[in-house]
């Protein structure tokens, strides 16, 4: 039986290895209904591969008594049926729609959430409800004029916003986005921003993975920051976005500042 989703993310002493080497160690980490996060790190510390794990792309390497791992209130999940209240959206599902699904349209590609294909086939059953949420996710992101563009024909903008949509063709209760504004220009990057603000407002938990700390809106009330395969810190944004801790964990002296509710960071000279 499942049990309330309250919580999103629920770890204890979770580590990941690939090969022999741990990318991941003593992870522990809430993240709770309603508290949208953001997880800040150096490349390579180990940002992509936690939000694989929350996903269950991947599995813990290592358990022992003290290990605890519950996504959505369950510590096991069928991965199609996570899809339905866990959205997410990565660079490599982007790359993977401009690479082979060019030939695609913007309904069919949000379409496609459904079962989670690369395009529509003809053994999978499309019904009527399903359009009607497909449509009705191309309007949540305000897209319904990339209704039937072909993906060939968008820009990396208007693509990423049918992912996103995608994602969102099932009623979701959190969605993760592992750098979504890569490859934006700064109007897309800022249009993406309100999209991502108006989604964490209508109800669903938005996980950022950012290089960007400009990115962190104000609904964003906790940050996470990841360093070498750890969380170095985590809670409410204000204490943990210091300029001590970014200095920290990227390894350089930076001042961090706060304008009218917008982070920036800079070089100390
Ligand atoms: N499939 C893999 N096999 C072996 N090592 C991997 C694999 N994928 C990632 N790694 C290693 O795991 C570590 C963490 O990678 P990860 O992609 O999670 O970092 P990240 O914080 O998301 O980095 P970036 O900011 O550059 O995207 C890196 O050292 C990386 O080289």
């Amino acid at each position: 039986m499942q049990k309330p989703m309250n919580r999103i993310v629920f770890f204890e002493n979770v580590e990941l290895r690939y090969e022999t080497s741990a990318v991941l160690k003593n992870i522990s980490l809430q993240i709770e209904a309603g508290e949208h996060c953001v997880i800040l790190g150096a490349n390579g510390s180990g940002k992509s591969t936690l939000i694989k794990l929350i996903n269950c792309e991947l599995y813990p390497s290592y358990k022992d008594e003290t290990f605890k791992r519950e996504i959505l209130g369950n510590e096991r999940w069928v991965v199609s049926e996570l899809r339905k209240h866990l959205g997410v959206v990565t660079n490599d599902l982007h790359t993977r729609f401009a690479l082979d699904g060019g030939y695609l349209s913007g309904f069919e590609t949000v379409l496609s959430g459904f079962n989670g294909t690369l395009g529509l086939f003809d053994h999978l059953e499309v019904t009527q409800e399903q359009i009607e949420a497909a449509e009705g996710a191309l309007k949540r992101l305000g897209i319904e004029h990339l209704r039937d563009k072909r993906l060939c024909e968008m820009s990396t903008g208007e693509l990423r916003k049918c992912i996103v949509a995608r994602a969102l063709v099932h009623p979701v209760k959190a969605i993760l986005l592992d750098e979504p504004t890569v490859g934006l220009d700064i109007k897309a990057q800022l249009d993406f921003i309100e999209m991502m603000r108006s989604l964490a407002r209508s109800g669903t938990t938005v996980i950022l993975v950012t290089h960007h700390i400009e990115e962190v809106f104000e609904e964003i009330k906790t940050a996470v920051l990841i360093k070498e395969g750890t969380i170095y810190a985590a809670g409410e944004k204000e204490a943990v976005l210091s300029s001590a801790n970014l200095s920290e964990i990227f390894n350089t002296p930076l001042d961090v500042q706060k304008l009218q509710g917008r982070y920036s960071i800079h070089p100390v000279r």
